[in-house]
């Protein structure tokens, strides 16, 4: 596997090119889940010191953390949060309540430390990776990856968002990052975006993953009116009536109707199960990102936690989708990987009591009594 050292990330990439087959390459590396180091990760439960199944999806939680690191005993110590900012062309028609140069404002924001993400991670005492991976700005930065495939997406409604090449580049840009954050030592991924207008990028993607009408699936993103979502969704019918995304294929979707940003979190995903690290997916822009991955490999989905339920209604349709039952539901529509990164207090807390609680022998507490 290549192996990529973060600085070297730190450039502009130009004119390489990444092939469909190194794509299903590390799409065949995603291994099953250890199914005896669940066993033992439940038998280990079953003996501490609280009444059977009384930690509820905590335990269900430690127990798959378990057949992901194949461990009884996992642990988490080094997080970190991927944030991928990429510009829409679709925005031209008009879909977001926010001007497009929010991007790259938020961007230097996120870089500044000044975001909601930074504040959360701060808390969580995660690193934040912020990738450049088309803005549709110069922006340089000394912690800023800068990985700009174009400046931002076509227009959806018009023709492809992305060419096969953009896409595979894209991809490419996320199992490099991914590698680069693994390398330094790495027990648990978040993944975020930033991107104006990349709503419409979910919406339309998950609508032909999920063979689902725009309209149950479209939201009010950054906070358009009832009358600008109704717009939205004319513009999202227009876009999948002309690109005709083949439901069947994840990579013409993602392609047709996907961004830069949801692409190189569908190849940070495809790279972490690769190599058996648990992925925390935000909101409806990053589940879009992991409906894309699952689609191309199935394996995938028990890699994934579901940090959150976000209010843009397609998102709940993915995560059934997925059968991932969300860890929090806090009324949240940020994305940044803000809803992901919360949740990681979560996965701690299944590891801590895991880990940490005697067992009933150890406690001299007597066990429940026979039926
Ligand atoms: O994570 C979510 O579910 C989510 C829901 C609504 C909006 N967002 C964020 O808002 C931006 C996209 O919204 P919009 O209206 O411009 O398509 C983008 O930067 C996302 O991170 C994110
Ligand atoms: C201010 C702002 C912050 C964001 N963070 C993610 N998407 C966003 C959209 C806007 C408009």
């Amino acid at each position: 596997m290549s192996q990529t050292p973060i600085s070297s990330l730190r450039g502009i990439t130009r004119g390489f090119s990444m092939s469909i087959e190194q794509i299903q390459e590390r799409l065949a590396l995603v291994q099953p889940l250890d199914k005896e180091a669940m066993q033992q990760a439940a038998q280990h439960q079953q003996q501490l010191t609280k009444p059977a199944g009384s930690l509820g999806r905590l335990e269900e939680i430690a127990i798959r953390l378990a057949g992901i690191q194949g461990t009884s005993l996992p642990h988490i110590q080094q997080k970190s949060v991927i944030v991928m900012a990429g510009d829409h062309g679709v925005t031209r028609e008009g879909v977001s309540a926010y001007p497009a140069e929010v991007t790259p404002q938020m961007v230097l924001n996120f870089l500044a430390g000044g975001a909601a993400i930074n504040a959360l991670a701060r808390q969580a005492q995660a690193e934040v990776v912020i990738v450049d991976i088309g803005v549709a700005a110069p922006l340089a930065h000394p912690q800023l990856i800068s990985r700009k495939v174009a400046l931002g997406s076509a227009n959806m409604a018009e023709r492809p968002a992305l060419t096969r090449e953009q896409l595979f580049e894209a991809i490419q840009v996320g199992f490099e990052v991914l590698d680069a954050t693994a390398e330094k030592g790495c027990h648990l991924i978040a993944i975020g975006e930033m991107g104006i207008g990349n709503t419409t990028a979910a919406s339309a993607i998950s609508a032909a993953l999920l063979r689902q009408p725009v309209d149950a699936l479209t939201g009010h993103g950054t906070g358009i009116n009832t009358e600008q979502r109704q717009h939205k969704v004319r513009v999202l019918e227009r876009a999948l009536e002309l690109n005709q995304p083949d439901p069947n294929d994840a990579l013409d979707v993602l392609a047709k109707v996907g961004g830069l940003e949801i692409a190189g979190l569908t190849g940070v995903i495809i790279a972490a199960a690769a190599r058996r690290i648990p992925v925390l997916i935000d909101g409806f822009i990053s589940g879009s990102a992991a409906l894309a991955a699952c689609a191309l490999n199935p394996a995938i989905r028990n890699y994934l936690f579901a940090g959150h339920t976000s209010v843009e209604p397609g998102h709940r349709l993915i995560l059934e989708h997925l059968q991932l039952q969300p860890l929090l539901n806090l009324n949240m529509r940020l994305g940044e990987g803000t809803g992901a990164v919360l949740a990681m207090h979560i996965l701690e807390a299944a590891l801590h009591t895991h880990n940490e609680m005697a067992t009933f022998a150890q406690a001299g507490v007597s066990e429940k009594e026979e039926e």
